[in-house]
């Protein structure tokens, strides 16, 4: 097999306080091959944006960062920021959930593809308005002579996303970090994104870290999936094994939220109590005050990881008998 695209091993990030350090990220060890999708999944601040940060080599200061991140090989922990700014664009690229935030207003799209295009490729100007064409046809936009004249405003929020997805393909990245980038589209367009990053991913063979609240998108979209918590990765494995068979309470009562058209009586389901500030973490595994599983043993002990057949991994001092609880009604 080739070596990951991307490489996260030890990532730690630590912002100093006053009286002492908060960590938001706590040893996150992950890796994305060429051609496939990761899903970074959790419940709102366990992590995941600081993850993608991290990777780009933007962790906001005052913020430590530890550990190692390669990207086709090369470290982004201790690079200047000059090399950085070099790799963002080239090798890896990101796009957001509000792809309107992600334009200047003023602009026309083609000026600011061009003007993109230019910075990171060895091209004039008339050659990037050619790869800036390329690359919208190559995600389906519909005219893209008449789009690359258009403003901001006069696309609509699915044209937009498509438009930061070409801009992002044209600097011919090898790693794409997605963060939550179907939240502020209606389904339909929800589901043409999706089905445009696979294609990508198999047909160019893109590497893609897709973060999200939507398991419904991560078994659509997604090769393997990474659940985390508290800034640590507590289960990852391939989306059936972790889907079908979740091993972390945690994961299974993740996947208990998610509403089934026509099943259960219509109210909502959630976890009770929230995901701990990360100035307050409890010892022992993070999530013990929220599982009814938990024993003496998890308020104290760092959960070990113990893996369930290829890849599949889970950090829980009760994974193995977990099954029979997602069983149980
Ligand atoms: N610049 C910062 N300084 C200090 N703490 C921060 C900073 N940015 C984020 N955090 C904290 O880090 C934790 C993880 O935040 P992060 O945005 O990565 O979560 P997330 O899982 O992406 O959440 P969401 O799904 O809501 O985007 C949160 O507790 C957040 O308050």
């Amino acid at each position: 097999m080739s070596d990951p695209v991307l490489q996260v091993s030890g990532l730690g990030v630590t912002f100093p306080g006053l009286f002492r350090s908060t960590s938001i990220l706590r040893g996150v060890d992950f890796e994305v091959a060429a051609g496939e999708v990761l899903g970074l999944v959790g419940e709102s601040g366990c992590g995941k944006s600081m993850t993608a940060s991290a990777c780009l080599g933007m962790v906001p200061p005052p913020g430590c960062i530890t550990g190692s991140i390669r990207i086709d090989g090369q470290e982004v922990i201790g690079r200047p920021e000059s090399e950085l700014r070099a790799m963002r664009g080239s090798r890896v690229a990101m796009i957001f959930q509000n792809p309107m935030r992600s334009m200047n207003p003023f602009f026309t799209l083609g000026r600011q593809m061009i003007d993109v295009i230019c910075c990171h490729r060895p091209v004039g100007r008339r050659e990037a308005r050619t790869v800036a064409l390329s690359e919208l046809k190559a995600v389906r936009i519909p005219d893209p002579e008449l789009a690359l004249q258009k403003y901001p405003h006069q696309l609509s929020g699915g044209q937009i996303q498509r438009a930061l997805i070409a801009l992002a393909l044209a600097c011919q990245p090898r790693l794409l970090i997605a963060d939550e980038p179907t939240t502020a589209l209606d389904v339909t367009i929800q589901a043409q994104i999706v089905w445009l990053l696979r294609r990508l991913a198999d047909e160019k063979g893109l590497a893609v870290v897709f973060i999200t609240h939507d398991l419904g998108i991560v078994s659509q979209l997604c090769d393997r999936v990474a659940v985390m918590y508290a800034g640590r990765i507590v289960e990852m494995g391939s989306v059936e094994g972790v889907i079908d068979q979740p091993r972390h309470p945690y994961t299974a009562k993740l996947l208990g939220t998610v509403p089934v058209v026509g099943r259960g009586t219509g109210d909502l389901v959630s976890i009770p109590g929230h995901v701990p500030d990360p100035g307050v973490i409890p010892t022992g595994c993070a999530f013990h005050d929220r599982c009814d599983r938990a024993t003496g043993i998890c308020a104290e002990a760092d959960p070990p990881a113990r893996t369930f057949g290829e890849g599949h991994l889970a950090l829980c001092h009760h994974a193995v008998r977990h099954q029979q609880v997602t069983e149980a009604p």
